[in-house]
């Protein structure tokens, strides 16, 4: 049968064997329940041992030590290799095997494919009519082409019908003239736009007839396809340096009334006919389409950047000895001491609650997908709210849990040796792209405030915010049944939602009674609509652990998660605690009982800590990581890093003579006087 944990090798480091010498549950079988089935977690491990077979596929050196030039061609020069592998590799048709290659091979940094993938060929499947796609996306999916989404602009990236670039139709052509009117008209920030692409959907308001028809989408041809030197009235660049994620040229470009055809318009659901005529989408909003794909994907991404630093910082802390807890023992490993365990295994349960969340949200995502083909649109709200708000929440909950992994690792954490504080960067900017998390959060309101107002007057809802119809308790039952059931703790975060989404909706009921406009009344009731959102969408995502549990049937696996699941709920009870002791749903007595599961439940988890985030399976080579190194021989690895710096290729730097030296010597001159 073998060990239960699958990372065991001999030569590890024996302090971390005997972490994964404990694990109560069998980690490929976890990583079943994570990549949601045997098969997916099995290809995973195929794809990450093919691509240990191909040296070209190795990065050149840790990827800390390159410029940005450097990063931008290590990037390219990988896709090149990859292209002559991937037929071999993977199926090109799977989504997830595409993201773990590239994760494997290139990280997280980006790479010039990364918004041709992302979201440039699903806005052409979703939005281009059939003799589109025969134009643009067949060669797009053979990579003859390359294109990103340009939509942002300098001067407005949330506020879509806003934008200021234009598309004014001119019938006596037949062309759309698009144009960059004004410096902030500029698009901006674009993946891949600076340097890498030919192609992209630009997104740009249409004009017909000097009427405002809002943001639509238009093919637009930047470079030519053999010198790849931008074609007239193109300005093209990449606009510098990021916090993180700068193996990827985000850009700029300015459209200097450049005619494109009218067919350049993606005209799946809507149309500009010859002379000019209208015709509307069967929903006003399905050129979002391509967003709305990003978001409802971004939960598994997240839960993969926070699993990451929790696998570097749990590795870690298992072979990090400092300090006592006992004095006449030997130090320990940091991984014992409570506060250590505090700060990550709540996290852990996260990244897993995150991803269950995350593979519903795909569920329904595919779903709505299917019945845009056949323009049915009835789930498309539902979807929007969900993503809004599943988007805003976890990407926030992803930057806290990353930062107290880089903390959990000390100094070391630090060190870009760790790679924590590059996931951290990447990941935070999720938190901005695809909708900045406030605005998204008062998308999610609007819809929270409609079923508020439903149920109001006195109809049912049902669905995602079906709880608002049901009947609630006055007093939480957490601790008052014999029965141990994770129904009680549900309840309490629905009544908390519930309770936050009434009171905001009163609130602004109230403004607008008093005779306030609608948009004032919004922005004075903002804060509270944001805290509503929020806590609609931490009910779904402990609704989500709590139902991949029950379907667990593997009887360790779901021990293993019912005791995650248990951390979770204690967890995240307490942190929006607040709002229940308000109306006295919780009491103190109760809310020493969650503290005090809490700490039970830290206890339960540790033995089976490293094996948690073995589970996740991710590899040496796509950690990259010298904490996260599997073996746990972290120490005489980061001297072996270091080694690399450039500083360290003589011993003498020029900068002595030049500058170090004079001051010295000005220095002890001085001080013989
Ligand atoms: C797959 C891999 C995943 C991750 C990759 C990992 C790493 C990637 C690294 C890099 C980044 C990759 C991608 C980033 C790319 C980008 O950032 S692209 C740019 C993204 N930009 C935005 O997200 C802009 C945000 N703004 C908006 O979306 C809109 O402006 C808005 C929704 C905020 C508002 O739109 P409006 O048209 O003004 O509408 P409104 O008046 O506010 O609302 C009117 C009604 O419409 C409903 N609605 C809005 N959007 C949708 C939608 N998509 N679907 C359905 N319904 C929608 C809204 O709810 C309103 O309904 P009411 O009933 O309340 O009236
Ligand atoms: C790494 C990265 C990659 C990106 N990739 C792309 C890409 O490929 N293609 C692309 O087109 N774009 C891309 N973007 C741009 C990104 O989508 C936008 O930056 C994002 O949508 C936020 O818009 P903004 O910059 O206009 O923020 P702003 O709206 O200016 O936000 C500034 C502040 O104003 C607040 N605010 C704005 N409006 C409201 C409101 N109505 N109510 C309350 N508060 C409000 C926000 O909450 C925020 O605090 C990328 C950005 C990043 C960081």
């Amino acid at each position: 049968m073998g060990n239960l944990n699958k990372e065991i090798r001999d030569g590890d480091h024996p302090d971390i064997t005997e972490e994964r010498l404990k694990s109560t549950f069998d980690t490929h079988k976890m990583a079943a329940q994570i990549y949601n089935s045997q098969r997916a977690a099995d290809r995973r491990n195929e794809i990450t041992s093919a691509v240990l077979k191909i040296p070209e596929l190795q990065d050149i050196k840790p990827l800390p030590f390159l410029s940005r030039e450097e990063k931008v061609e290590e990037a390219a020069r990988k896709i090149g290799i990859l292209s002559e592998h991937l037929y071999d590799l993977v199926n090109v048709n799977d989504g997830a095997e595409l993201y773990h290659l590239n994760n494997v091979v290139i990280g997280g940094e980006g790479n010039p494919l990364a918004l041709h993938g992302v979201m440039f060929i699903p806005v052409l499947q979703a939005q281009a009519t059939d003799e589109q796609k025969k134009k643009w996306l067949y060669r797009a999916m053979k990579r003859e082409i390359i294109g990103t989404y340009a939509q942002t602009e300098m001067g407005h990236g949330s506020n879509l019908r806003k934008l200021e670039t234009t598309a004014t139709y001119d019938k006596a052509t037949e062309e759309f003239v698009l144009n960059s009117p004004t410096t902030t008209s500029m698009k901006w920030w674009p993946g891949n736009l600076g340097k890498s692409t030919n192609y992209a959907v630009v997104v740009a308001t249409l004009i017909i007839n000097e009427k405002d028809y809002g943001p639509h989408s238009f093919m637009v041809q930047l470079r030519d396809e053999n010198t790849h030197k931008p074609l007239p009235n193109i300005e093209v660049g990449d606009i510098g340096p990021k916090m993180a994620y700068n193996a990827t040229d985000n850009g700029f470009l300015k459209l200097n009334h450049l005619r494109i055809p009218r067919t350049n318009m993606l005209m799946k659901h809507v149309k500009v006919e010859k002379d000019g005529t209208y015709i509307k989408p069967p929903h006003a909003k399905m050129s979002y389409s391509a967003m709305v794909h990003v978001r409802a994907h971004m939960n598994n991404t997240m839960a993969y950047f926070l699993a990451s630093s929790l696998t570097i910082a749990v590795r870690y802390s298992s072979i990090r000895r400092q300090g006592h807890i006992n004095p006449k023992e030997p130090e320990v490993k940091v991984l014992e001491y409570q506060t250590q365990q505090h700060r990550l295994f709540p996290h852990i349960a996260r990244a897993y609650a995150f991803s269950f969340a995350g593979a519903e949200t795909v569920r329904l995502y595919e779903k709505v997908k299917k019945d845009m083909e056949s323009g049915e649109t009835e789930l498309m709200a539902d979807l929007h709210a969900l993503t809004s708000g599943l988007k805003s929440v976890v990407t926030y909950l992803t930057m806290q849990g990353i930062e107290q992994a880089r903390q959990s690792c000390g100094g070391h954490g630090y060190s870009m040796a760790s790679y924590i504080s590059e996931i951290y960067g990447i990941a935070i900017g999720g938190c901005t792209y695809e909708g900045e998390n406030m605005v998204m959060l008062l998308q999610l309101a609007r819809y929270l405030m409609k079923a508020a107002k439903a149920v109001k007057e006195g109809k049912k809802v049902e669905g995602l915010v079906g709880y608002l119809s049901a009947p609630d308790n006055r007093h939480s039952l957490i601790d008052r049944t014999p029965e141990k059931s994770y129904d009680t703790y549900l309840k309490t975060f629905e009544h908390i939602a519930r309770q936050q989404i009434f009171r905001a909706f009163d609130k602004l009921e109230k403004m607008l009674t008093s005779g306030l406009p609608h948009s004032e009344a919004w922005n004075k009731c903002s804060v509270e609509l944001t805290r509503a959102s929020r806590l609609h969408t931490r009910l779904f995502i402990a609704q989500a652990f709590a139902r991949r549990v029950h379907d667990v049937v593997d009887f360790h696996i779901k021990e293993a998660l019912d005791d995650l699941l248990h951390l979770h709920l204690n967890y995240e009870l307490l942190d929006v605690a607040s709002y229940a002791l308000e109306d006295g749903h919780l009491c103190g007595e109760q809310m020493n009982f969650i503290r005090s599961e809490l700490y039970r439940s830290l206890g339960k988890i540790r033995p089976n800590a490293v094996s948690y985030v073995d589970a996740w399976e991710l590899s040496d080579m796509e950690l990259r990581s010298v904490l996260g190194r599997r073996d746990g021989h972290v120490y005489e690895n980061l001297y072996k890093w270091a080694q690399n710096s450039s500083l360290n290729r003589t011993d003498v730097l020029p900068v002595f003579e030049k500058y170090l030296k004079p001051l010295m010597m000005s220095a002890r001159k001085n001080s013989k006087l």
